[in-house]
C-alpha cells in the first residue's frame, strides 16, 4: 500500500513508522528541523512498542503517483493549510488522526469526493526531538467514519499497530467521549506536570473532574450519543452525570492508571514545550462555545482556556497552588 502522512509529528510520525515497519511505502510531510532530520536519517521510534528506524520518503511537493490512503495528523488548527495542497488527490480515502470534534471538516472542504475515516488514539506518544518519537503509553485506537475509508484504514491499522483497534459505529459520539478524556490535557500545559502527576494531586484532580462534569453537561445538552473509548463508555458517562465531580475524579484516576508509569505530557504540554500553538480552543474552547450557545455554564473550561493561552504566549508554568487560585472554586 502507498500511504501519505500529512503532519508526521508524534502521532503521524508513529503511524508512518509503524506502517513502514509493516512493509508499506510511506510518504510524509513535516516542517523545519524535524523534516530535515527525517530526510537525513528517517524516523527513530522507541518506547512502548520497541525501537526501530523507519525509512520514509519526505515529500517536498505533492506527488502525481496514486496514493491508497492519506493520513492527516496535524494539530486541528493546522488542518486546512496542511490538506489544501492535496486537493489533486480528491477521491482518495483519508484517515484523520486528531482530537477535537471537527478535524474532518477541513478535509471535506478540500477533498469533497474523498471518504473520511476518523481515528481516535488512546495511545500516548511524544516528539522527543527532531526525527525522534517515543511511545509513552502503548494503548489502542477507536476507528469509524465513512465505510469506504474505514475499509482501507482498518486492515492497515490492525496490521501495523500492536494494540486494539476498536470499530465505532457512532464516531461522532466517540469524539465527544474523547473530548471528555482530553480534559486531562490542559493542566499539564499550565503547570508543566505530567497527566499522571496532575491527576495524583487532589486539588488539580478536582479541577479535571469539574471540567469533565461540564463536558458531560454540555455534550448531553448537544445530544451527543457518547461512544466507547477504551474503558470510558456510556455507563461511565452516566455515572459522571449522576455522581458529579466525585464520580469524574474516579474516572480521571482510572485514566491515569491506564497510562502507566511513564510520565505522559499529553499533546498540549508538548506544544507548549516546543513553542507551538496548542489545541486548547478545539478541546476546552469547544465546551465553552457549545455551552454558551445552549445556556450551559462551563466556567472551569473557560478558565483553563485562559490559562493555557497565557502559557502559550510564554508565561512560566504555574505551581498547583497558583493554578488553583486562578480557577473558579466549586460553588
Ligand atoms: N501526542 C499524543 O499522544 C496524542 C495526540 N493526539 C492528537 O493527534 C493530533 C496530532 O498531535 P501530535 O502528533 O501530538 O502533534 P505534533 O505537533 O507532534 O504533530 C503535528 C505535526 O504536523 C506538522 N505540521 C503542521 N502543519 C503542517 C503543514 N502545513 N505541513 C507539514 N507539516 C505540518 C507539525 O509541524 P510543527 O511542529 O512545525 O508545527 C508537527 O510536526 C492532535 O489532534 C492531537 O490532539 C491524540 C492522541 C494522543
Ligand atoms: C489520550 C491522550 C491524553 C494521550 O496522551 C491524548 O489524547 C493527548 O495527549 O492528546
Amino acid at each position: 500500500m502507498r500511504i501519505a502522512v500529512i503532519g508526521a509529528g508524534a502521532v503521524g510520525g508513529l503511524v508512518a513508522a509503524l506502517a513502514a515497519r509493516a512493509g508499506h511505502e510511506v510518504l510524509v510531510t513535516a516542517r523545519g528541523e524535524h523534516a530535515a532530520s527525517i530526510a537525513a536519517a528517517g524516523l527513530l521510534v522507541d518506547g512502548g512498542w520497541g525501537e526501530w528506524v523507519a525509512a520514509v520518503e519526505l515529500v517536498e511537493s505533492i506527488p502525481n503517483r496514486p496514493i491508497d490512503l492519506l493520513i492527516l495528523a496535524t494539530k486541528a488548527h493546522d488542518s486546512a493549510q496542511a490538506i489544501a495542497p492535496w486537493a489533486t488527490h480528491d477521491g482518495t480515502p483519508v484517515l484523520v488522526l486528531q482530537n477535537g470534534l471537527g478535524g474532518e471538516d477541513a478535509v471535506r472542504d478540500a477533498l469533497p469526493r474523498s471518504p473520511i475515516a476518523i481515528g481516535l488514539a488512546l495511545f500516548a506518544v511524544s516528539l522527543t526531538g527532531p526525527g525522534h518519537i517515543t511511545v509513552t503509553g502503548p494503548n489502542g485506537l477507536t476507528l469509524g467514519g465513512d465505510s469506504a475509508a474505514v475499509a482501507v484504514a482498518e486492515p492497515l491499522l490492525r496490521e501495523a499497530l500492536p494494540a486494539d483497534i476498536v470499530l465505532a459505529e457512532n464516531i461522532r459520539g466517540a469524539q465527544w467521549t474523547k473530548l471528555l478524556i482530553n480534559q486531562v490535557n490542559a493542566l499539564p500545559a499550565i503547570t508543566g506536570l505530567s497527566v499522571q502527576q496532575t491527576i495524583a494531586h487532589p486539588g488539580l484532580r478536582g479541577v479535571i473532574a469539574r471540567a469533565m462534569v461540564e463536558t458531560v453537561a454540555v455534550g448531553t445538552a448537544v445530544g451527543a450519543r457518547w461512544g466507547r473509548i477504551g474503558a470510558v463508555d456510556a455507563e461511565a458517562i452516566a455515572r459522571v452525570r449522576a455522581g458529579g465531580a466525585a464520580a469524574a475524579a474516579e474516572l480521571a484516576e482510572h485514566l491515569a492508571a491506564g497510562m502507566g508509569d511513564v510520565p505522559n505530557p499529553a499533546s498540549m504540554l508538548q506544544s507548549i514545550r516546543r513553542g507551538r500553538m496548542t489545541e486548547v480552543d478545539a478541546i476546552n474552547g469547544v465546551v465553552v462555545d457549545y455551552g454558551t450557545s445552549l445556556g450551559v455554564a462551563a466556567p472551569v473550561n473557560a478558565a483553563l482556556v485562559g490559562l493555557v493561552r497565557k502559557a502559550q504566549s510564554g508565561d512560566p508554568p504555574l505551581t498547583p497552588a497558583q493554578a488553583l487560585a486562578r480557577i473558579p472554586a466549586p460553588s
